[in-house]
């Protein structure tokens, strides 16, 4: 199959092409690189045509079999229905979440919700739509147990990383960190000095209006932000909203089953973290939940409960650039045996993005 690749050199769309390589994806397509500003300049080796295309060109778009795009909401809105009014019927898969929740889309997430896939590409279905970041990771660690039938609601409080936003909103926190380091490097290098002088400069210092606050909006570095995307009517900030409406999506649910919290941006660099509380429907022995989330698919990672082993296993530095999901501090809660705390981790760019967009082209080469 022809597969026309757009968004490839952003960073998701890197992460991708390194999964895409590490995978052996390119032997089974033909791949054809697209971009909206470099058309006519040579394209990667895993490429069948010397140049690069343009991404704009809906004839040269609508040649493709498949369209694999990471290159961002604004240019899904203005292609794809463009390709579809001229009578495209390929095969598009998107990182944006610009056609998530339009009725003839699919999410993709597979190793959840592999038979839901494989029925709407069987009913043709032809919209594949990668989840938002947080509800995959969500589901990756704990979608056992939604599949088993066994969760009445759940209270998911993330933890976000600064890679979520964009590139630049990486190199921001990292530039409010050094800045930060600098402005009391001198009193670090002494033990003598006295740590809320330190403490004073520091605040002085995130609160001052040359701190680097651009792209969040407000410090990060040494802070948090409890506010992700838009502002929604109802209370809710978007990625809130989108916990429970692509979870329910993701499953197929035949009833609603809530999900809600609040959705905080941290200072890590490209791990997202969750803690939940999982409502289930009945009493269910810890025993038995650690094997169903282990039995779940191949990257959760079970980490027992103490101390040690969840400061060794159940951290971003611990997932970050793995595909392994750490699901941890699993315990039931002083509000009863129905009521289950748990906490994990997980890359935002591999199963929060890349990763299940690879997987979903494999899906629809294997059905040819
Ligand atoms: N960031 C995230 O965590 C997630 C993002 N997504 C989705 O993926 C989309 C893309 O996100 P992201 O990869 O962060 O976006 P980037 O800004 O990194 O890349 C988007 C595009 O910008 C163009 N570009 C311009 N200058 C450069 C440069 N110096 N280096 C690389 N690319 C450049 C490229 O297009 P061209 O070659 O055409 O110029 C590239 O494909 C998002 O809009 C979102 O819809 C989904 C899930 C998570
Ligand atoms: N909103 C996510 C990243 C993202 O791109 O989400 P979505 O694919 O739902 O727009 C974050 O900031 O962490």
């Amino acid at each position: 199959m022809r597969v026309g690749l757009v968004g490839w050199r952003g960073m998701v769309g890197s992460v991708l092409m390194d999964r895409m390589r590490e995978s052996g994806d390119f032997k089974r397509i033909e791949a054809v690189f697209f971009t909206t500003s470099q058309a006519g300049q040579a394209a990667p080796s895993d490429s069948a045509e010397p140049n690069l295309l343009d991404a704009n060109d809906v004839a040269a778009l609508a040649t493709m079999d498949v369209i694999l795009t990471c290159q961002g909401g604004d240019y899904t809105s203005a292609i794809h229905p463009k390709l579809r009014a001229s009578g495209w019927t390929g095969y598009w898969i998107d990182a944006a979440s610009s056609l998530r929740m339009n009725d003839d889309s699919i999410i993709v997430l597979d190793p959840v919700n592999l038979s839901v896939i494989k029925d709407g590409i069987a009913n043709g279905t032809r919209d594949l739509i990668g989840g938002n970041c947080t509800v995959s990771l969500m589901l990756m660690a704990v979608g056992g147990l939604f599949n088993a039938g066994m969760v009445d609601w759940v209270s998911a409080q993330t933890y976000q990383a600064a890679s979520g936003g964009g590139a630049r909103h990486m190199r921001e926190l990292l530039t409010g960190m050094g800045y930060l380091r600098s402005v009391v490097a001198e009193e670090l290098d002494n033990p003598a000095s006295a740590i809320l002088d330190i403490d004073r400069k520091v605040a002085e210092t995130q609160r001052s209006a040359d701190f680097p606050a651009d792209m969040f909006g407000a410090p990060l570095a040494g802070s948090l932000i409890p506010y992700i995307d838009s502002q929604l009517d109802n209370g809710q900030s978007r990625e809130e909203w989108k916990a429970q409406a692509e979870c329910n999506k993701i499953l197929r649910t035949a009833s609603m089953i809530p999900v809600d919290g609040t959705c905080v941006r941290v200072g890590a660099l490209r791990c997202h973290s969750q803690a939940l509380l999982i409502k289930l429907n009945a009493d269910v022995p810890m025993d038995e939940i650690n094997q169903i989330l282990a039995d779940s698919n191949p990257w959760v990672d079970v980490v027992p409960n103490d101390k040690e082993t969840t400061m060794q296993r159940l951290t971003p530095v611990r997932a970050t650039g793995t595909l392994d999901i750490p699901v941890g501090r699993l315990r039931k809660t002083n509000m009863g045996g129905e009521y289950l705390n748990a906490f994990t981790v997980g890359d935002q760019l591999l199963w929060g993005a890349a990763e299940p967009l690879r997987r979903a082209l494999n899906i629809v080469l294997d059905a040819q």
